[in-house]
């Protein structure tokens, strides 16, 4: 990675900021959207009107509130604006400095912060920050020291210094608490000095002062940094209510008023609804804008009080001038056009190699930090050598021992299958989730992602196998033969390595982490019921016998009995049922089809062919399908 650095620090040494905004210029402009979805009443196919008639507008430097009661449509209306509104009819205009939105350089132009920060909990602040930069900012107009200076500046402006060596922290580990956890968030979408920023809920959770700070701080920047900035917020109190310049106040999916904070309270009164002195402004706009259930009655006069709010506001709205008129001068339009111009050009991406070196290095110190994970995997795998190693410890050359040695060889293949899958397919959700909240800025290559994850998942896998097999191979007293061990060891590592493959096929095809636990070990019985031991390939039901070609198991259980078994000799006692010789026995099981490296092939052909399904299915699944106006 220092080598990436260097090299960047060497040749790109461009200081100058990503694009320009102008102080006060329309950044995005929304106009009459209308966003409706198919539901079913009552098993009645109807239309949802989620969200209606809603136009405004933010400027450079703005921040603006975007308040509502429960299920106002906020965060739907904030999803429509910054392009991530999923399913359902999106009408109306949004323009972006005056241009209609390109999908590509918008994401990477804004950003948005979510509700739920998700992050890699074993990471340091600065860590977290620092691969964010690596990542995010392009080494064409950052070199490694600028992007190393961009997080001291976002970790000096989020006041994040104490915390900057402290882990993120999860439900398991204890790390930063939860205002500066949403800081480190905020900040890692900072970090591309975005022109607009959208926060969904960034004070839910938070007590009131670490709410105050949170949008303190983002006003500050965002006035620092010229950054409009749209955020849903729940209810503020009346001091942070106070530091938005306008508000967006939503009911049943209308406006009910959009314009400056300072002028809603004389607009409300003007429409005869004055607010008390002593109350919080916001708490009284809510209370009047929700619908009230206590009793029908109560339901049907709350019903009236918005519908006289929403009509009042779009007949005010109408006698204002449009608001994007206002004060923009010719010079200044023509600077906001130049502007419009850079930002349809395309964002430089990093290259490949070093976006896969950068996730690789990010995968590396999680697995090695992990030491729960890493500690399990290695004390598995030693118990388990030690009670198979002695379950069959010391097998002879008997009738009885021909058995022991199929049952050691199925049970060697079988430690590379759940094992494994299993507490992987659990890191690879969790991972995958982050990818995909990671990639919805653009930040990276879904292929840069999937093959870090291969080849950190894949000797991670092998050092705890390594330890697996060579207990059970010595305890057990397979043959003792240093051709043979090897050839074993590397046949154990392709079905660990098809292991692995399959697990990222399966987390990368079925998103939802509760189907992909049932969809694994299901697909995991039918390797072991068709592997070779249970049932001759030769007897099974016509219909079912091609699942035996698709087997990786099966394959590499048969390499690994004709690697045990060959020129293997039994000592058969008279009148026991007996095979005089390994050959015998490999002739018995039907396990000789195939030599050992076709086999090996075989199996490592599956394994490919996982790979490539899995990442085909991943840049399918993680395709973010939204809607753009
Ligand atoms: N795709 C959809 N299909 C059906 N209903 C939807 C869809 N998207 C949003 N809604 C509904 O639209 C309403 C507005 O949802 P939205 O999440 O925007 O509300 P909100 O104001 O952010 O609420 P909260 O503060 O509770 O998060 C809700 O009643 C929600 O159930």
């Amino acid at each position: 990675m220092s080598a990436n650095f260097d090299e960047e620090a060497m040749t790109e040494g461009n200081n100058s900021p990503p694009t320009p905004s102008i102080n006060g210029d329309v950044v995005l402009k929304w106009d009459n959207l209308n966003y409706q979805v198919k539901t079913k009443a009552d098993k009645q196919p109807s239309v949802r009107h989620i969200l209606q008639n809603i136009s405004g507008e933010v400027r450079a430097g703005e921040v603006i509130a975007l308040i509502g009661s429960s299920g106002a449509g906020k965060t739907t209306l904030l999803n429509a604006l910054s392009g991530r509104i999923v399913g359902g009819e999106l009408s109306g205009s949004i323009l972006f400095h005056g241009a209609k939105r390109n999908p590509g350089s918008f994401k990477r132009q804004t950003a948005y912060v979510q509700q739920d920060d998700l992050m890699h909990p074993l990471l340091t602040v600065q860590e977290t920050l620092t691969y964010a930069s690596k990542l995010r900012l392009p080494n064409k107009q950052y070199n490694a020291r600028q992007k190393a200076d961009r997080v001291d500046t976002v970790i000096r402006q989020l006041r994040l210094e104490a915390a900057r060596n402290t882990p993120i922290g999860d439900a398991a580990t204890r790390g930063v608490s939860g205002g500066e956890r949403k800081r480190v968030s905020i900040g890692t979408e900072l970090l591309t000095d975005p022109r607009l920023l959208f926060l969904d809920e960034p004070t839910s959770g938070l007590d009131s002062n670490s709410s105050e700070m949170v949008v303190e701080l983002v006003k500050k920047i965002s006035v620092e940094q010229n950054t409009a900035t749209i955020m849903t917020i729940h209810q503020p109190n009346a001091r942070i209510f106070n530091i938005f310049d306008k508000v967006i106040l939503l009911s049943q999916g209308q406006l009910v008023y959009f314009g400056p904070t300072s002028a809603s309270i004389g607009y409300f009164a003007s429409i005869g609804f004055e607010c008390p002195v002593h109350e919080n402004p916001a708490d009284y706009f809510v209370d009047l804008m929700t619908l009230d259930y206590r009793s029908d009655e109560a339901l049907a006069q709350s019903k009236q009080q918005v519908s006289a709010l929403i009509e009042s506001f779009a007949r005010h709205a109408s006698q204002q001038p449009p608001p994007s008129s206002e004060k923009q001068s010719p010079a200044s339009s023509q600077a906001g056009s130049n502007v419009a111009l850079r930002l349809d050009a395309p964002v430089p991406r990093n290259n490949w190699l070093y976006e896969y070196s950068t996730l690789a290095r990010r995968d590396w110190i999680n697995a090695l930090r992990n030491i729960p994970f890493m500690v399990g995997q290695i004390a598995q795998a030693v118990v388990m050598a030690l009670l198979i190693g002695f379950m069959f410890f010391h097998l002879r050359h008997d009738a009885l021992s021909i058995n022991n040695r199929l049952g050691v060889i199925f049970i060697i293949c079988v430690n590379a299958t759940f094992p494994i899958v299993m507490p992987m397919l659990t890191l690879y959700y969790l991972e995958r989730n982050i990818m995909v909240r990671e990639r919805s800025s653009a930040t990276f290559r879904v292929s840069s992602f999937f093959l870090s994850k291969l080849t950190s998942y894949i000797p991670i896998a092998l050092i705890a196998n390594t330890v697996f097999f060579i207990g059970v191979y010595f305890i057990s007293h397979l043959v003792f033969d240093a051709g043979k061990f090897f050839i074993g060891l590397a046949l154990f590592y392709c079905i660990t390595a098809a292991s692995v493959a399959f697990l990222l096929l399966v987390g990368s095809a079925v998103k939802s982490v509760e189907f992909g636990f049932v969809i694994a070990p299901f697909v995991l019985t039918i390797w072991l019921l068709f592997g070779g031991l249970f049932a001759n390939p030769h007897t099974i039901t016509p219909v079912l016998r091609w699942i035996r070609w698709v087997n990786p198991f099966q394959y590499a259980f048969s390499a690994l009995v004709q690697n045990e078994f060959k020129s293997l000799e039994f000592v058969c006692k008279a009148g026991e049922l007996c095979y005089n010789n390994g050959a015998e026995v490999i002739a018995a099981y039907s396990v000789g089809r195939f030599t050992i490296w076709q086999d090996a092939l075989l199996t490592l052909m599956i394994t490919f062919v996982y790979i490539v399904l899995g990442y085909a299915l991943l840049r399918w699944t993680a395709k973010p399908k939204t809607i753009w106006l």
